[in-house]
C-alpha cells in the first residue's frame, strides 16, 4: 500500500512554475499551494491549475487560512467573507481541501463553544461547494495549539466537511505523545502534513519556519507519528511542509527528489513498525566497508605506494592486466586505481587525485539495489562500470560510487581481479573505524538522508567544530551495530577546510578515512621507524590534556612525542593521530577506541588547526 504523495509549494526554491516543475520532475503525485507562492505569481488561478494539469499535478491543499475561529464583534463577519472569497478561488484552482490554521490573533477568543459554531457554520457554507476544511494546531496558536485539543473541537463540530489536519512538527515540536492519534477516526484526518527537525532548545515559532526538514534528516519520532496515522485508516495523501533556509537557497530539483525519497522512507518504515506489507525490501541487518578505492594517475602513484607503505599497508594484489593494485592492512583494503580509462580515470579528470569509490560487504546486495531503486538512488549500469567488478553500484558521495558486496563474496572478488604479490604479510592490525566525508553545506541534510534511509545508519549529535576560518557541522551516523560510520563534514565559511577541500575537489567527497588499530602507540613507533608523515600537534595541548585528564607524565610524554590527541568520555578513552594529506586532498585518521563512543570531536578544532598551518606551504606541490 502507498499513500499518494504531496509537496507543499513553501518547500522549495524559486518561482511557483519552477516549484511545481520541480515537484512534478520529483514524480510527486500532488501539491499544496502555499497562498503567498500564488499571491506573489503572475499567474491568474486558473492558469495554475492549466499547469498542474499539465504537469500532471493535483491541487490537493489550498493554505493557510489564518485567524478564522472565535474572532470578536465585526471581526468574525469579516473571517467567513474572507473565506468565502477563498472557497471562490479554490473553484478555479481545483483545490478541494484548504488548511485553516488555529488562530494566532490577539483579538481571538479562546470560547470553545464560539469556536465550535464557527466551525459549523463554515462547514455549512463548505457543504455548499463540496470543500473539505482541515483544523490544524498550529504549536504557537493563540488558544489551540495541541492536536488533541483541535482534535477535541472537531469531533464537537461533528461536520462532514471539517476534520483534523495534522502536522507532524506541531505535535512532535510540543512533545505530544503520537498514540494520541489513535483516538481520531482515519476518515476524520482532512490531510497529513510531514516535516522533521533537529532537536533544537528554541522558539517553537522560529524553529518552525527556519529549521524545519524532510524526515529522516531531522530527530524527531516521524515514523511512530506516520505510523499511528495509517493505523487510523487514514486513505488521503502525506505532503510535506517544510520552512527551511537552506532549502530555499538550494535546488528545486534536488531538494524536490530529496523530499520523494524521504517520503518513501518515512512511509516503509511506519509499515514497518505497524508489521504491514511493505514495496520495498528493509535496510540491510549489516553493513560493513570492504575496500576503499583511489583514483590518480601514473604520477601520483609512487608517492601514493610510499605514503600507504610508511602508514602500515602492503601491497598483496596486482591486477594482471590494468594499473590497479591492493594494499592491506589487518581487515582493511585499499585499491589504487591508475588506469587511463573507465571510471576511476573519469573520476581523477574531474577531481583530482581522490576517493572514488567505496565496497561496503551487505547480506543481500540484490535487496539493497531493490531498496536504492525503491528511494530514487540511481544505480551505475555495467557499461559505465569501472574495470569489470561484477557488483551492483550506486551512486554516492560526490559522483562517487558505493559497490554492494554480498556476504561471503569478497574472498572471490579478491581472488577474481588479483594476482597476489606474495609479500609477507605481517602488516598492522587496522580495521576501518569511520569513513568521513565532506559535502557542500546545501546537500549536508541530502546527504544524511541517502545514508539513513538506504542502509539504515542513525545520527548521533551533530559537533560544531571550530576551524580556524569558521564553523564546520559534522554529524555522525552509524550502523545499528557500529560497523559502518560515516561522519559528515559541511561548512558555510568559505576559508575553512571543508570548504577548501569542496573547492579543490569540484564538490563533495570522502576526505578522510579513520583506521582503528588495538595499540596507537605501538602503531605510531612503527610508522616513525618507516618515516611516516604525521600531523604534528603543539605542545600547548598536550599540556591542556595532561591537567584536564590528570594523565600520569611518561603517558602523556609518550602521547605528545607521537601527536597523538586524547579524548575520555567518562566511559572509555579515545586516541587519535592524523596522517598529513596527500596532495592537500584526503589523508588517514588513526584511532585507538576504548568503549568510546564518539569521534574525538574536543580535538578537531586543534586537528582543524594543525592543518591551517600548511595551508599555503610554499614546499608542497599544489
Ligand atoms: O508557520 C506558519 O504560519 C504555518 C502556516 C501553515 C502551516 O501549515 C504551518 O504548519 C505553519
Ligand atoms: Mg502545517
Amino acid at each position: 500500500m502507498s499513500l499518494q504523495c504531496g509537496i507543499a509549494t513553501v518547500s522549495l526554491s524559486g518561482t511557483l512554475e519552477e516549484k511545481l516543475r520541480a515537484a512534478s520532475a520529483a514524480g510527486f503525485d500532488g501539491v499544496e499551494i502555499f497562498e503567498n507562492d500564488l499571491i506573489a505569481s503572475p499567474l491568474r488561478p486558473r492558469e495554475v491549475r492549466a499547469m498542474l494539469d499539465d504537469l500532471g499535478l493535483a491541487c490537493m491543499l489550498y493554505q493557510p487560512f489564518r485567524d478564522f475561529e472565535g474572532m470578536p464583534g465585526a471581526m468574525r463577519q469579516r473571517a467567513f467573507d474572507r473565506a468565502a472569497a477563498k472557497f471562490d478561488l479554490m473553484g478555479e484552482l481545483g483545490a478541494r481541501h484548504i488548511l485553516v490554521c488555529s488562530n494566532c490573533s490577539p483579538h481571538a477568543l479562546g470560547e470553545r463553544n464560539r469556536i465550535i459554531a464557527d466551525f459549523q457554520q463554515l462547514g455549512a457554507v463548505a457543504a455548499t461547494r463540496d470543500i473539505i476544511v482541515g483544523y490544524e494546531a498550529l504549536a504557537w496558536g493563540r488558544h489551540v495549539f495541541d492536536h488533541r485539543d483541535a482534535w477535541a473541537i472537531v469531533e464537537a463540530v461533528d461536520h462532514p466537511n471539517i476534520g483534523i489536519i495534522l502536522d507532524s512538527f506541531h505535535s512532535l515540536s510540543r512533545g505530544i505523545p503520537s498514540e494520541s492519534i489513535r483516538s481520531i477516526p482515519g476518515d476524520k484526518i482532512a490531510f497529513v502534513q510531514l516535516a522533521d527537525a533537529p532537536k533544537l532548545d528554541m522558539d517553537l515559532l522560529y524553529w518552525s519556519r527556519h529549521f524545519r526538514n524532510f524526515p529522516g534528516q531531522g530527530g524527531l519520532p516521524v515514523e511512530a507519528y506516520v505510523a499511528e496515522i495509517l493505523a487510523t485508516g487514514y486513505s488521503g495523501a502525506l505532503s510535506l511542509e517544510i520552512f527551511n533556509d537552506r532549502f530555499r537557497g538550494w535546488s528545486a530539483d534536488l531538494i524536490a527528489a530529496d523530499g520523494l525519497r524521504a517520503l518513501r522512507h518515512v512511509e516503509d518504515s511506519a509499515l514497518r513498525l505497524l508489521d504491514r506489507p511493505t514495496v520495498a525490501p528493509s535496510p540491510p541487518s549489516h553493513v560493513r566497508p570492504e575496500f576503499v578505492e583511489f583514483a590518480v594517475d601514473d604520477a601520483d602513484v609512487p608517492a601514493l605506494e610510499t605514503m600507504f607503505g610508511s602508514l602500515g599497508f602492503i601491497r598483496t594484489g596486482v591486477h594482471p592486466a590494468k594499473a590497479v593494485s591492493r594494499w592491506q592492512a589487518g581487515s582493511v583494503n585499499l585499491v589504487i586505481n591508475a588506469e587511463p580509462h573507465g571510471f576511476g580515470h573519469d573520476f581523477h579528470s574531474v577531481h583530482g587525485p581522490s576517493i572514488c569509490a567505496v565496497g561496503l560487504v551487505v547480506p543481500d546486495r540484490d535487496a539493497v539495489a531493490a531498496r536504492a531503486a525503491h528511494l530514487g538512488i540511481r544505480a551505475v549500469d555495467d557499461s559505465d562500470a569501472p574495470g569489470n567488478l561484477a557488483f551492483p553500484a550506486l551512486r554516492g558521495i560526490g559522483g562517487s560510487l558505493v559497490y554492494l558486496i554480498g556476504e561471503g563474496e569478497a574472498d572471490a572478488m579478491w581472488a577474481g581481479e588479483f594476482t597476489p604479490t606474495g609479500a609477507p604479510y605481517d602488516a598492522s592490525p587496522f580495521a576501518i573505524d569511520h569513513l568521513a566525508a565532506v559535502v557542500r553545506i546545501e546537500e549536508y541534510l541530502s546527504w544524511q538522508l541517502y545514508w539513513r534511509s538506504l542502509f539504515g545508519l542513525q545520527q548521533s549529535f551533530q559537533a560544531d567544530v571550530i576551524d580556524p576560518s569558521g564553523l564546520v557541522l559534522s554529524q555522525p551516523l552509524q550502523s545499528p551495530d557500529g560497523a559502518l560510520r560515516v561522519t559528515l563534514n559541511a561548512s558555510e565559511a568559505l576559508g575553512t577546510l571543508s570548504s577548501r577541500f569542496v573547492e579543490h575537489n569540484l564538490g563533495g567527497g570522502y576526505q578522510h578515512i579513520a583506521l582503528s588499530t588495538p595499540d596507537l602507540l605501538a602503531t605510531a613507533g612503527r610508522m616513525a621507524v618507516k618515516g611516516a608523515d604525521i600531523l604534528p600537534i603543539p605542545p600547548n595541548y598536550h599540556d591542556d590534556i595532561a591537567a584536564r585528564f590528570g594523565l600520569d607524565d611518561q603517558r602523556m610524554a609518550a602521547l605528545a612525542q607521537a601527536n597523538i590527541l586524547y579524548d575520555a568520555d567518562g566511559t572509555g578513552e579515545y586516541l587519535q593521530l592524523y596522517s598529513r594529506a596527500f596532495r592537500k586532498r584526503f589523508f588517514f585518521e588513526f584511532v585507538e577506541r576504548d568503549r568510546y563512543q564518539g569521534y574525538g570531536a574536543p580535538n578537531a578544532s586543534i586537528r582543524l588547526a594543525s592543518q591551517e598551518r600548511y595551508k599555503k606551504a610554499a614546499t608542497d606541490p599544489e
